[in-house]
């Protein structure tokens, strides 16, 4: 690996390549990979990048639970991304998708014979899961030769440096008067790397206590949309009113659709939980983590506005940890519980069985 300085510019110009489909380089301790992104390959794209049609595909660990191929890896290997042989009827990006995507595998239930092969350059197979995740792709690669053609190249301590939250500024702020407190401002977020925006809402006076906070994690489909699969929409509303009713406090609305995984994956993780699977099993089976949240970056935030010690809303004991961990003391926890739908029942009763809420 090179010895320069991490440098996130480097990863935010590789996660821009994924996204449009692009191959890329990745550098870590143990060695590079070349990596062409499985979601979005094209039979040119894939002929330019592996031209003798050999590359093999890097999957996650979870994903390889479900092929079943674990079975031909090491018991301490079960973690770590997977390798498979390009074998012949893996004949192009069609194949391989099915491969990568696990909600089309009613559509497509028999593939294989399938042959892992170690894994090359652990630590760079773990963070191009990782890039992909930051992508909003599927977490799924061809590895390709040294000297195939890429657009960008970046290493594994870049993605570490794009991940920061410690860049991250006030870029502006108004008042807004909103529906459940007109005495209310909004400031805007911006960091050097990561172009999402994160939002805070200050209700009410500041005075020396501390406020009432939401952390309250952006979701398309509940926030704006009023579905009815999720809690979150209703949530955020009971927040703003419970905070309007507190002397002060305030609501950080953090960019992380479908709890860090981006919205295409999660409407996988939906379409995956109509097959069947819970909210969790659905995360698990496409690739990711549970949650692929970090809450620093709501620390960070706290920390700019001068808050020190919070008044949390929230079920979520995650929550709580990832703010206490980033040193803002959680004051009180206070609890944000919302009468379940016929929809959502399955979700609540998950969060509840599964993730430690406390519901
Ligand atoms: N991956 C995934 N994300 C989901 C699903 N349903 C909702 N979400 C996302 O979960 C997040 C909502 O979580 P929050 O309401 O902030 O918090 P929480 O972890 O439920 O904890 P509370 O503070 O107790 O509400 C949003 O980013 C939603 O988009 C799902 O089935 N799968
Ligand atoms: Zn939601």
């Amino acid at each position: 690996m090179d010895a320069r300085a991490a440098d996130s510019r480097q990863a935010a110009r590789a996660i821009d390549a994924l996204r449009r489909g692009w191959p890329i380089g990745l550098a870590g301790a143990e060695g590079a990979l070349t990596l062409l992104p499985i979601e979005g390959a094209t039979p040119a794209s894939l002929a330019a990048f592996d031209p003798d049609a050999r590359a093999p595909l890097l999957i996650s660990a979870s994903r390889a639970v479900t092929l079943k191929l674990v079975n031909q890896l090491a018991a301490a290997d079960t973690a770590a991304p997977v390798l498979i042989a390009r074998d012949r009827w893996i004949d192009g990006p069609a194949a391989a998708m099915a491969i990568a995507d696990p909600v089309s595998d009613l559509a497509t239930p028999f593939k294989g014979p399938f042959r892992a092969l170690p894994l090359v350059h652990g630590d760079a197979a773990i963070a191009a899961l990782e890039l992909a995740r930051l992508a909003g792709l599927l977490p799924a690669y061809f590895v390709g030769e040294a000297d195939a053609p890429v657009e960008a190249r970046c290493t594994v301590g870049d993605i570490a440096a794009f991940s920061d939250a410690s860049s991250l500024m006030i870029a502006a702020r108004a008042r807004l008067p909103i529906d459940a407190k007109v005495d209310s401002e909004i400031i805007a977020f911006r960091s050097t790397q990561d172009p999402q925006e994160h939002v805070a809402l200050i209700l009410g006076e500041r005075d020396g206590t501390p406020p009432v906070v939401r952390l309250h994690s952006e979701c398309l489909t509940g926030d704006v949309l009023g579905s009815l699969k999720c809690d979150c929409g209703p949530q955020l509303h009971a927040a703003l009113h419970e905070i309007a009713e507190a002397r002060w406090g305030v609501l950080l609305y953090l960019r992380q659709e479908g709890r860090g995984i981006g919205l295409i994956n999660k409407l996988r993780a939906y379409q995956l939980q109509d097959q069947g699977f819970d909210t969790v099993d659905a995360n698990t089976r496409l690739g990711f983590a549970i949650d692929a949240r970090d809450f620093g970056v709501a620390a960070r935030m706290l920390d700019l506005l001068g808050i020190g010690q919070v008044r949390l809303l929230t079920n979520n004991p995650a929550k709580v940890a990832g703010l206490e961990a980033a040193g803002v003391t959680v004051a009180e926890r206070l609890p944000l519980a919302l009468p379940s739908n016929p929809f959502n029942e399955r979700y609540l009763a998950t969060k509840r069985d599964r993730t430690g809420h406390d519901l």
